[in-house]
């Protein structure tokens, strides 16, 4: 079978590059590339997409040998009706690799039409690394790389205010325009770029602090195959995703003028602040996503469908949400209901395949920003802990011994905490003190909780009280318990 390819692409069209997009995964292209390449066919937007891989991975230069093109499927239920949709994407045009083109990287600053900027590097790329410089080819951080390729243009154009870009990044940080040009702003003191670029950063660009949903499983594992036969071509950059989508773009308006998404209908809103849009989504989509992870995974359930559909676990999954971090938000309650059982909703979607392990990746940073403020704050109104949101925290430091009755989990997250749980676990003597002191070292670890988790009354004996309660009696038991 041929490899898709701009041939077999039958209303292929190429658009002048107006768009640079850091990272390559699947998000951004079921996302962000699928809404350019519909305001492309829709609204005549006429942009194409630049794609700047942000690390050394060679991945890219395979999307290259497709043209740049590749399949998007949209499967879920909209307004009751079911709808499915297999699409080629044609908006990216080329993709490079800052490791290896380093010249050609800096070349896209040099094109006049150039007016986007989107990224979405994951919560770790938006980061400062005080050993990046200028004449780094490249600088090792996201922000590092963005603060030379925008210097080389403020260069190009001679300083000229006409030159600036939108800048909208995806990753899911708060405040993730705010943090991106902050970083970028203490480069240019690292850098000694000067007071002039700095002006021009400041009043040339706008950072927009953005806030992404759409549940993006990815490449369609199990199915991939089949698809392909029915397509008739090869894609190895197959995506796939729910129809849900919304994109809440905070800062000034301008940018509604230019980038016309909400004028085809697509679910994309500006407004002056996301902050309850966020919270809402964070706290409870991506809160019940990376509760549920640990609990239901070392329960023997492989997705989230069948983990909100499971009798046991789908009474814990309601319950963290609506007993436990709906209680902590201050938006009207009827709203969060409503978002919540939307949520439920899109996670019981019978047409995509979500992991739990895909949902895992960096679980500990994840629960820090996903769900202690829930517990944080439910302690602070109901002067108590919520249960379940602990036990889920009790689950995930057993979920880190790494092994599923005898299957070895394949955990991904920072080396210095895989290193932490590898001593904990490997030193496990099988006792009561053990696992204690195992807790004790986990809610210790400040860096990452940036408090001691030991410090808040009642954390630390309830926590071992559920590992110990996992360990003995296994998770079904456990969990079952913690539900009665
Ligand atoms: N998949 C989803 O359902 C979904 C939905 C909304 C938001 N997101 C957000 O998108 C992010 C990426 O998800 P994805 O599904 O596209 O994953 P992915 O693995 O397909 O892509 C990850 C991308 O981030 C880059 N990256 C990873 N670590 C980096 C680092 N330290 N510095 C710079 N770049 C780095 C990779 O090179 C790649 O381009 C998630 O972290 C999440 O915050 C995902
Ligand atoms: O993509 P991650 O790894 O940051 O988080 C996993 C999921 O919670 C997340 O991808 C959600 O599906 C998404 O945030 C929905 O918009």
């Amino acid at each position: 079978m041929e490899k898709l390819n701009k041939s077999i692409c039958k209303d292929y069209k190429e658009y002048p590059e107006r768009i640079m997009q850091f990272g390559e995964g699947n998000f951004l292209r079921a996302f962000v590339d699928w809404i350019i390449d519909k305001m492309n066919r829709e609204k005549d937007f006429n942009s194409g997409v630049v794609v700047v891989g942000p690390r050394s991975s060679d991945r890219i230069y395979k999307l290259n040998e497709q043209d740049g093109l590749y399949t998007l499927l949209l499967n879920g239920v909209e307004k009751g009706k079911e709808i499915s949709e297999k699409n080629v994407i044609n908006s990216i045009t080329r993709g490079l690799n800052t490791y290896r083109d380093y010249d050609e990287y800096l070349k896209i600053a040099e094109n006049p039409d150039m007016r986007f900027i989107i990224s979405n590097t994951t919560e770790a790329g938006i980061a400062f690394n005080e050993n990046d410089r200028l004449e780094d080819r490249p600088q090792e951080s996201f922000p590092g790389k963005l603060t030379a390729w925008l210097y080389h243009r403020y260069k190009t154009f001679d300083g000229d205010m006409k030159k600036g870009l939108f800048i909208l990044p995806c990753e899911l940080i708060d405040k993730n325009g705010e943090n991106l040009k902050n970083i970028v702003l203490k480069y240019v003191e690292l850098w000694n770029l000067g007071e002039g670029f700095k002006d021009w950063i400041n009043k040339a660009n706008i950072f927009y602090n953005t806030l992404v949903d759409r549940i993006v499983p990815g490449y369609p594992k199990g199915t991939a195959s089949e698809i392909e036969k029915e397509l008739g071509y090869k894609d190895s950059f197959l995506v796939e995703g729910e129809i849900f989508h919304l994109w809440v773009i905070e800062g000034p308006k301008k940018i509604k003028y230019e980038f016309p998404a909400d004028k085809i209908g697509l679910n994309v809103l500006f407004t002056e602040d996301l902050t309850p849009y966020r919270e809402r989504k964070v706290r409870i989509l991506n809160g019940a996503h990376t509760s549920m992870v640990p609990v239901s995974y070392l329960y023997g359930i492989d997705t989230v469908k069948e983990s909100v559909e499971d009798e046991t676990i789908g009474k814990f999954v309601k319950s963290v949400i609506f007993d436990e971090i709906i209680p902590t938000l201050d938006l009207p309650e009827e709203e969060l209901f409503d978002f919540a059982e939307d949520v439920l909703d899109r996670f019981r979607n019978p047409f995509i395949k979500h992991y739990l392990m895909s949902i895992s990746l960096n679980s500990m940073s994840k629960f820090e920003t996903r769900i202690l403020p829930s517990i944080l704050e439910y302690k602070n109104r109901q002067n108590k802990l919520p249960k379940k949101l602990v036990f889920s925290l009790a689950s995930l430091i057993y979920f880190y011994r790494g092994d599923r009755n005898g299957e070895s989990i394949n955990l991904s997250d920072d080396p210095e905490i895989l290193e932490m749980y590898k001593n904990l676990w490997n030193n496990y003597d099988g006792s009561d003190e053990n696992l204690q002191s195992i807790v004790k070292t986990v809610l210790g670890s400040v860096d990452l909780w940036k408090i001691d988790l030991n410090s808040i009354v009642g954390l630390n004996e309830k926590v071992t009280k559920d590992l110990t309660s996992i360990v003995r009696k296994g998770m079904k038991e456990a969990v079952r318990e913690i539900l009665r």
